[in-house]
């Protein structure tokens, strides 16, 4: 951000400190769609960098909108500070706001704040917190009082591996400037801060877009450009056959919640490869799917005339299903990968060694590290799917909160979409007809994997709207529903 800072400086009729005031300005407005009671007491913290000086001017800008009890206090550990920052200083001390300078943690008593805001460090950070800086945050923390973070908690790295023990501030919200930070999709974050909110101060977009950067957020622009309409006079060949190899006797729902997902995503055909067992339920519960009854050792004949074969959901792990798995292997046909198939993966590395160019793995984390072993972080983890997407040709998707899409070109794409109340058996049987559905109608691997992810996200960020829970049988019900609503603006 700070080479971006710079660019829109020396390209943009703009000062730097006009650049602050913007900041500050997008900060203030954010901050008061969930803050409007003008008598909390509010005590910013500001250290002496560009960060800070953005807290000074927020101190400003909030009095101006009527809070009436609001303190800063300058964190002066340092003897730098940047020109920014003492331009916002002056105006302060020119105000009516209150100052306070901390010279030492132990200085900081009585602090009666309703509210803080923390602009002590921002994304300058270049070294973990110690010394000064760690106790007052940790005295900060323990006043366990509703903290806004200023673009990053201070002591968070925007970027990088995260430290299993941060010591950094405790945020409720960071909101951050013009673009998030790639580790707020970590779920280490979750220490540093609960929410964040990305404001735009308008900095040159040409120019970040011209930024190199393995990662890219998905957006609903991608959707509208990517997702195809369906065609006068096409038919359900025009759609592709899909067909998923999955269930066992006590695991047949996945099966179904797959079939049901892959259909409602429009496949125009859907076989679902099942133990006999579960025959009566398929057809009772989704006659449109046709059956391929899985027994003992099933080879499937004739793979090529199906346009996509996923394999793995409640399949169960035993020498029939692993030989399965070896035999669509051999005959190099790309698959989705899923739940068992993907443990099977983890105990036969000579499989994983050959796996076909442009499949599909969904592992979530504990299928990931069986797969590839222990790792410490999940930063280090997408580095590992990046040297595997790359090496093998295939896509990864890393399964969370926030899905790490990493595709045969060495890129990652984040999935923004999806929420907790998500977080329920079944929904990655969910998405794995989905990504089925999706090859099965042509789209590539890499775009089968983005669009799949955005809009499973998107039917659970519908369905939870009102809801504490959806399921994942509701999220398959909703998914031509928001393919309709993409589509139709393109
Ligand atoms: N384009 C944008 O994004 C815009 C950005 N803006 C704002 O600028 C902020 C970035 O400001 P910044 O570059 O001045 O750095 P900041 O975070 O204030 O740190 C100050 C200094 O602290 C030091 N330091 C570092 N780590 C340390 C540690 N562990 N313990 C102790 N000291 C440590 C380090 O100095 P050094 O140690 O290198 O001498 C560093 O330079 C950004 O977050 C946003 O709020 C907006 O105003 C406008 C648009
Ligand atoms: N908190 C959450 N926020 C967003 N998506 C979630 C959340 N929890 C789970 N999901 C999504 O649900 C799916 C869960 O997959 P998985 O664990 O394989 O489920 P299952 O094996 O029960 O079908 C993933 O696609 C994941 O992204």
């Amino acid at each position: 951000m700070r080479n971006v800072d710079e660019f829109t400086i020396t390209h943009q009729p703009i000062a730097s400190i006009d650049l602050m005031e913007k900041a500050a300005r997008a900060f203030v407005k954010c901050f008061l769609k969930t803050e409007f009671n003008a008598h909390k007491r509010v005590a910013i913290f500001c250290g002496k960098g560009n960060n800070g000086g953005d807290g000074l001017a927020i101190a400003h800008l909030l009095l101006h909108n009527g809070y009436e009890h609001v303190k800063v206090y300058i964190v002066n550990f340092s003897a730098r500070q940047s020109d920014d920052f003492a331009i916002n200083l002056q105006r302060i001390d020119e105000s009516r706001c209150k100052k306070v300078i901390i010279n030492h943690p132990s200085e900081l008593k009585n602090v009666k704040a309703d509210l803080i805001i923390d602009a002590i460090l921002g994304s300058g950070l270049n070294k973990p917190l110690a010394g000064d800086y760690a106790e007052l945050v940790k005295i900060i923390n323990k006043l366990q009082k509703r903290v806004y973070a200023v673009d990053v908690p201070t002591g968070f790295f925007s970027e990088g591996e995260l430290s299993a023990d941060y010591n950094g501030i405790k945020a409720y919200k960071t909101i951050c400037f013009q673009r998030p930070k790639i580790n707020f999709f970590f779920p280490e974050s979750a220490v540093a801060t609960e929410h964040h909110e990305v404001v735009d101060i308008q900095l040159e977009e040409a120019f970040i877009e011209s930024l190199s950067t393995d990662f890219y957020l998905t957006e609903r622009t991608d959707m509208v450009r990517l997702i195809k309409n369906r065609k006068p006079f096409s038919h359900k060949g025009t759609y592709g056959h899909a067909l998923l190899i999955a269930g066992n006797i006590d695991t047949m729902g996945a099966a179904l919640l797959s079939a049901k997902a892959c259909l409602y995503a429009g496949a125009g055909l859907t076989t679902a490869c099942i133990p006999a067992t579960g025959l009566t339920a398929l057809n009772t519960l989704l006659p449109e799917v046709m059956a391929l009854p899985r027994d003992e050792y099933t080879r499937i004949e004739n793979p090529a005339k199906y346009k996509a074969i996923a394999i793995g959901p409640g399949l169960g792990i035993n020498s029939d299903n692993e030989k399965l798995l070896e035999s669509l292997i051999l005959a190099a046909r790309p698959l989705v990968i899923d739940a068992d198939a993907l443990n099977i993966l983890g105990e036969r590395p000579d499989l994983l060694d050959i796996l076909p160019a442009g499949s599909i793995l969904t592992p979530h984390v504990k299928e990931f590290d069986r797969i590839f072993g222990a790792h410490e972080s999940w930063w280090a983890r997408v580095q590992t799917a990046i040297i595997w997407a790359r090496k093998k040709q295939v896509v990864i998707i890393l399964k969370n909160q926030f899905s790490f899409v990493c595709v045969p070109n060495g890129k990652v794409l984040i999935n923004p979409t999806g929420n907790p109340a998500m977080a329920q058996g079944g929904m990655g049987d969910v998405l794995t007809g989905i990504l089925s559905a999706l090859l099965a109608q042509g789209y590539s691997a890499t775009d089968s994997a983005k669009i799949g992810c955005y809009i499973h996200g998107l039917a659970g960020d519908y369905l939870a709207s009102e809801r504490h829970v959806v399921t994942a049988s509701e999220v398959a019900e909703r998914i031509p529903f928001e393919m309709h609503l993409l589509s139709a603006t393109n």
